[in-house]
């Protein structure tokens, strides 16, 4: 599409404020994309974004939820795969079979409040255009009218907020398949930028913001850039409108160079965002958002590996948004849900230096790989996480803390002997890693 009126003499920086503290310090959100694409739920595990060249991603895209767009482009594993198991079907005949039977919006709530979330973000419109709320404009096409004929988003977020958890959404501005088409299949990443669609995805978000007060606006891809302006259903005024609805609402950075509140990254993609001063990686705990029902554990993060990434994350002061994509029915798949609750039951033994928790002044003390130690501090505590049981040595440069005191989250001693460069400590067996804290001495605090 032509490229919109893209005002860019727009003022961007009135919209400029401290960032939210929940935000930074909630560290663990659950993402959540659940849409007409998982009813086939069927992609090919290529690898992780950031990993694999553009051309090969395409035709073997791993994002199940990308199936509507995978199934057109000839030479597509998932076009065959498709044919045979679905014949010559349309796309939106899967908004019809997506009957949502088994879904228990507390019982999410319950299972991300004990994996340690502290927020939720939904998919509420995705690139498929399908919305799951009845959306302004949409007609029919949206889960409250079609297939589960529920507003899947106001019931999720009762549910969570009734939990204690913040709720987000995500909408996705920049593509959407069912309003123009697949402007060039082999260009997936080629938006729509027209007036007409600038307004009609305002209308939603603005409607997500009214009806929803979410404390995430996540959108994707990027604003259509005939909607990047001041005035009605312009983005300047959605923001304002926004922080107006919802004071500590943040925002992410996939609007275009217009403005953000965090900076994120996805898997492996747009790592070089992970050094703003408040970020967020986003990946799904195998390599697709959507369910994709050929992945299995070797294609998954297991509950360790979650704990590392997790960690790894927040001790270079990040969040990280792990997706769930639940089957049609509404199950979390149990390989997702496996992780969920070890990465839950880690962190409620040693959430302390996670929740709240920031990197540590690298001046006392750097992280390692032999052995895996990550260094994370709250105002008072620096928090040394070792992925190694027994007599491990880490690296301390600094007579900053009071290595002598250290202990557990848990409160259980650790013995710890300042050794030359470093730092002898005896750690207890723990399946997973271990945490032990050290009272700082109040000079060096976390890095700012
Ligand atoms: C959460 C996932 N997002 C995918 C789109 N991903 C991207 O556009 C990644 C590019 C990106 C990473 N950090 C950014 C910051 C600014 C603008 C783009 C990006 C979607 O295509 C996918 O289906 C899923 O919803």
């Amino acid at each position: 599409c032509e490229a919109g009126p893209v005002d860019d003499a727009v003022d961007w920086t009135d919209l400029t404020r401290p960032t939210p503290a929940w935000f930074p310090a909630a560290r663990l959100g659950i993402f959540v994309h659940w849409g007409a694409y998982s009813v086939p739920a069927w992609a090919e595990p290529t690898g992780e974004l950031g990993t694999i060249d553009e051309a090969t991603w395409v035709r073997h895209n791993p994002y199940a939820e990308w199936y509507w767009h995978t199934i057109q482009l000839p030479g597509a594993p998932a076009r065959e795969h498709h044919r045979t198991v679905w014949g010559d079907r349309p796309y939106d005949d899967f908004l019809d079979l997506w009957k949502a039977e088994s879904f228990d919006a507390a019982a999410w709530a319950r299972l991300f409040r004990q994996a340690g979330a502290r927020y939720v973000v939904l998919v509420t419109k995705h690139h498929d255009g399908i919305a799951l709320w009845d959306a302004p404009g949409t007609g029919t096409r949206n889960t409250v009218h079609r297939g589960p004929q529920r507003d899947l988003v106001a019931e999720l977020a009762a549910a969570v907020r009734a939990e204690g958890l913040r709720f987000g959404t995500y909408y996705s501005g920049g593509l959407d398949w069912s309003v123009t088409g697949f402007l060039d299949p082999e260009q997936p990443l080629l938006r729509p930028n027209d007036a007409a669609y600038a307004a009609y995805a305002a209308v939603h978000v603005r409607d997500l913001v009214d009806r929803y007060a979410p404390d995430v606006l996540w959108n994707d891809i990027e604003w259509p850039d005939a909607g990047k302006h001041r005035g009605r259903l312009g983005l300047h005024e959605l923001f304002r409108h926004y922080y107006d609805a919802v004071a500590e609402g943040v925002v992410n950075d996939r609007w275009g160079e217009t403005h953000w509140d965090y900076r994120t990254s996805e898997y492996q993609h747009a790592r070089e965002n992970e050094s703003a001063a408040v970020w967020e990686n986003n990946r799904g705990i195998g390599l697709s958002f959507g369910y994709n029902q050929v992945e299995g554990p070797e294609h998954s993060l297991d509950a360790h590996a979650a704990v590392r990434h997790l960690v790894d994350v927040v001790s270079r002061g990040g969040n990280l948004l792990l997706d769930v994509g639940p089957t049609a029915a509404g199950e979390i798949p149990e390989l997702q849900r496996r992780t969920l609750e070890g990465l839950g039951a880690w962190l409620a033994a040693n959430g302390g230096a996670v929740h709240g928790a920031a990197p540590l002044s690298p001046a006392v003390a750097t992280a390692s790989d032999e052995p895996w130690v990550r260094w994370t501090a709250t105002p008072t505590t620096a928090y040394a996480v070792v992925d190694a049981a027994g007599d491990v040595t880490v690296r301390a440069d600094h007579d900053a803390v009071d290595w002598a005191a250290s202990r557990t989250p848990a409160g259980t001693a650790v013995e710890a002997q300042p050794v030359d460069g470093g730092l002898a400590l005896r750690l207890p067996p723990a399946d997973g890693p271990a945490v032990v804290g050290f009272p700082l001495a109040g000079t060096v605090g976390p890095r700012a």
